[in-house]
């Protein structure tokens, strides 16, 4: 059976290791293993020691956080995002970031929906990649977003 690593921060304003962990679960029955830490710049090497686990390896990581709205905050978020890349890279296994800036939404209900269902449609994203790669193929240029509509493909 699979394996699928989450991992989430305690940062972040809405718990979407619940939110991707229950979507997972809708689509595919895998083993679910699941890490929180405080930040998004502790999200690599969480993910990291999650793919190289020597016992019970994960075969995907979906990394969830959510960047705060000041300059430093982005800066960080940058930064995590290089960390989730390297580790991507060093461990040759898909990390799924699903970072939601605290400042893409206009109020605390619309933040709660976007990570939401950011988190939830990266985890179909997840299990796509991991079991239907295809799938994704057949969605290739169409445009497709997480959490907002989908702005669908451009035309001449
Ligand atoms: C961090 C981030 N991640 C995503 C994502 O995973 N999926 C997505 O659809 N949009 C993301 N965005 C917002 C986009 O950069 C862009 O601002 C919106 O999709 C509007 O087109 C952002 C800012």
């Amino acid at each position: 059976m699979a394996t699928i690593g989450i991992v989430d921060t305690t940062f972040a304003r809405f718990d979407m290791g619940s939110a991707a962990i229950d979507e997972v679960k809708r689509h595919v029955s895998v083993k679910i293993r699941r890490v929180t830490v405080p930040g998004i710049k502790d999200l690599p090497v969480a993910a990291k020691r999650l793919i190289e686990d020597s016992k019970d390896p994960c075969d995907l990581i979906i990394a969830l956080g959510m960047p705060g709205k000041m300059e430093k905050d982005k800066m960080c978020a940058n930064q995590a995002s290089m960390g989730l890349i390297q580790a991507q890279l060093m461990t040759n296994t898909h990390i799924i970031e699903v970072f939601v800036h605290e400042d893409e939404a206009k109020d605390e209900k619309e933040l709660a929906f976007l990570m939401e269902q950011r988190s939830r449609e990266h985890a179909v994203n997840a299990v796509k990649l991991l079991f239907k790669p295809e799938s994704l193929i057949r969605e290739a240029g169409t445009g497709q977003r997480q959490g907002f509509e989908d702005v669908g493909p451009a035309r001449m």
